[in-house]
């Protein structure tokens, strides 16, 4: 076989493994990397020091994850790969999307199928967007019965079903990533027909480059003789010279005119995601556009007040609160460049929410903010982080 090098041209694409505790998530890494190695399409890497993971902190700086990030290509692309050493980090990784995953490998080892930390996996990756999973069958080398190993594959293909995943088409590879990594021939391929899987099933994400733009407004200037500049970072999308742009958010939606894009005092034709620029903007007073506003493309996304979060609430060690919080706690919500103060109401049935809790809640915002499904977001108390969020639903 004519050996293929390590590049970086191919598309990349982030995934990890999730499941259970025990059902082999870290050695299906391990072993996934140590078969590529063998392609020269990894750098191997130890079960162990997979296992010792590292940290990740998420986009807002709040919480910090333990992670073991591993790098392997297929034929066609490169991958980025999570495993977290344990369930807590999980939970706070999907939630913060510190290591966001563009698909996912659920883990479930035959000799157990589908166990509370299996749902609770597909359940997050349900609330946070992520719309693929393949799902790896582990241990079958320990299962000797066909029909145990068909019960367990329904199972899991019910459970996904059940929160709206394609169960019944999902990929399904039936392997065991201890042998594999022993270089066990026969579950080595079992590896390679998942990278196969990963490749076909999961879609090659859309660039930010690709999206309709929007920046988030950090500052605004007033700038004599030629009128009012915003300045920020363009999350998504580009900005051209001459374009039209919403202003959203706290006050009613304005439409106005890009009349110009700078980026280290430099004029240029547009900008695009990931630089920090300023746009001066046409027929703006300084007085009608602030920080936490932000410029988008017209109609690409609109102002919200009221919508379902899932939280992550930050322990006493993380730096969060060393109480409880109930319904009608009101703390401020950090999205993208400002805090806005917000209402929580908990699900019925919930009295109370410790730190060190994850938690779907309805928030209630004081004034409207562009928001969307899967977005991020801080809780806030003076200035200290308390919490960490997604967006899984808008409700107004
Ligand atoms: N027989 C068999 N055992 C396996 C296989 N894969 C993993 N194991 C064993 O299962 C145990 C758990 O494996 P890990 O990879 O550490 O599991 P994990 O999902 O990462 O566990 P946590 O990180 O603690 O949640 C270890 O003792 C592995 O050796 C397999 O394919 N066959
Ligand atoms: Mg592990």
């Amino acid at each position: 076989m004519a050996k293929e090098k390590f590049n970086r041209t191919k598309p990349h694409v982030n995934v990890g493994t999730i499941g259970h505790i025990d059902h082999g998530k870290t050695t299906l890494t391990a072993s996934i990397v140590k078969v590529q190695s063998k392609r020269q399409m990894a750098k191997a890497i130890s079960y162990a020091d997979i296992a010792k993971g590292g940290t990740v902190r998420d986009d807002t700086k709040t919480v910090t994850i333990a992670a073991a990030h591993v790098e392997y290509e297929s034929p066609n692309r490169h991958y980025a790969h999570v495993d977290c050493p344990g369930h807590a980090d999980y939970i706070k990784n999907m939630i913060t999307g510190a290591a966001q995953m563009d698909g996912a490998i659920l883990v479930v080892s035959a000799l157990d199928s589908v166990m509370p930390q299996t749902r609770e996996h597909v359940l997050l990756a349900r609330q946070v967007g992520l719309n693929h999973i393949v799902v790896f069958l582990n241990k079958c080398d320990a299962v000797d019965d066909p029909e145990m190993l068909d019960l367990v594959e329904m199972e899991v293909r019910e459970l996904l079903n059940k929160y709206k995943f394609d169960g019944d088409n999902a990929p399904v590879i039936r392997g065991a990533a201890l042998p594999a990594l022993q270089g066990e021939a026969k579950w080595e391929e079992k590896i390679g027909e998942l990278l196969a899987a990963l490749d076909s099933y999961i879609p090659e994400p859309q660039r930010d480059i690709d999206k309709p733009f929007l920046m988030a407004v950090e500052d605004v200037f007033s700038i004599k003789g030629r009128g009012t500049v915003a300045t920020g970072r363009i999350e998504r999308g580009v900005v051209k010279v001459g374009e039209e742009v919403q202003i959203i958010g706290f006050r009613d939606t304005k439409k106005t005119t890009v009349t110009g894009v700078e980026m280290f005092r430099k004029l240029l034709d547009q900008g695009q995601a990931g630089d920090n620029v300023g746009c001066l903007l046409r027929g703006v007073e300084k007085e009608e556009i602030e920080r936490g506003q932000v410029l988008a493309k017209p109609g690409s996304i609109t102002p919200h007040t009221k919508f379902t979060g899932e939280v992550y609430v930050l322990k006493k060690e993380e730096g969060g609160r060393h109480t409880p919080f109930f319904t009608n706690y009101r703390p401020q919500f950090y999205i993208r460049t400002t805090d806005v103060t917000g209402t929580v109401q908990l699900p019925e049935g919930v009295k109370m929410v410790m730190p060190g809790d994850n938690i779907t809640m309805t928030i209630e915002l004081i004034a409207p903010v562009a928001l969307e499904e899967q977005m991020r977001f801080a809780i806030r108390e003076g200035g200290k982080t308390v919490g960490a969020g997604v967006v899984t639903k808008i409700l107004a």
